[in-house]
């Protein structure tokens, strides 16, 4: 292709992206973060459809991170729009402004209340006065069993109920944090290496669960686990140098001879 070819596709393309905007849950268009003068994220783009699931993967240092840092508030861009539900602005508000409008993130480490039982737990989180002592002695004690239950068989934790969360297997921790998660009912859910450390039975079974979770709830989910990202089934992103390189299905994406280069054929 010659460059004023190259300059019109690429003008078409954010023409197009432009458009998709409004009917988006999450649109950021030309994101770029520094940090002292590296560039953690270099004029990034991202679409995500209403009820999509994506996943987003890519080297060490590929800006990830810093991607779901900008999407939560945690850092601001320099550069570039980043909308939610196509119209709020997500780099005007903080964090807790950006969590109330229905983005729930789960961090890579489980962080449950180890010495609370797995049903408090999700009476915790559930929606209601966000102290721990109301949320235990309090409004929160109303929240009907139901609804913890119903919380807790989604995250196949229903026979656990009455137990301490410190005694969860790691895989179970981490199910009982994304079930922390839906407690809040977020429309977009971030979920870093949901994986890291899960036994093959228990990856398998987390698989499972995000696929259940994205009928009802959008999904981004960053993951190094190559058989997981393939058995999520789901249009796949990766990340290098702080820009998309790949975007496509799990199949495509991995036959793609810059990925293999710099990700996969590491
Ligand atoms: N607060 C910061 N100050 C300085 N540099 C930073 C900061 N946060 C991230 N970086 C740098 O930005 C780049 C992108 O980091 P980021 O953590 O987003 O990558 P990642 O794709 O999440 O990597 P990993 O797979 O290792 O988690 C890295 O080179 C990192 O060292």
């Amino acid at each position: 292709m010659t460059d004023a070819l190259l300059d019109d596709a690429a003008q078409k393309e954010a023409a197009a992206r432009k458009a998709s905007a409004k009917g988006s849950v999450l649109y950021l268009d030309g994101v770029s973060v520094s940090f002292d003068g590296f560039r953690a994220l270099n004029e990034l783009s991202l679409v995500l459809a209403p009820g999509e699931m994506r996943a987003i993967i890519g080297p060490n240092g590929a800006g990830k991170t810093t991607m779901m840092d900008v999407i939560t508030g945690k850092t601001r861009p320099d550069e570039g729009e980043v909308l939610f539900d196509g119209t709020h602005d997500l780099t005007m508000l903080d964090e807790a402004e950006i969590a109330n409008l229905g983005i729930g993130r789960k961090f890579q480490k489980p962080t449950v209340f180890e010495f609370h039982t797995v049903a408090d737990n999700i009476r915790l989180a559930l929606k209601g006065p966000r102290t721990t002592r109301s949320a235990l002695f309090g409004a929160r004690n109303r929240i009907p069993d139901d609804a913890i239950d119903e919380v807790l068989s989604r995250v196949r934790l229903i026979e656990h109920r009455a137990r301490p969360a410190g005694d969860l297997s790691h895989g179970q921790k981490q199910w009982l944090e994304i079930g922390m998660l839906l407690a809040q009912d977020p429309k977009l859910l971030l979920v870093d290496e949901p994986v890291a450390g899960m036994t093959d039975a228990e990856t398998e079974d987390t698989a499972e669960l995000l696929r259940e979770i994205a009928t009802r709830h959008s999904v981004v989910v960053v993951e190094h686990d190559m058989s997981f990202v393939r058995a999520l089934g789901v249009k796949v992103t990766c990340l290098h140098e702080g820009s998309v390189l790949a975007e496509g299905r799990i199949d495509v994406v991995s036959a793609d001879e810059r990925v293999i280069e710099v990700y996969l054929g590491r």
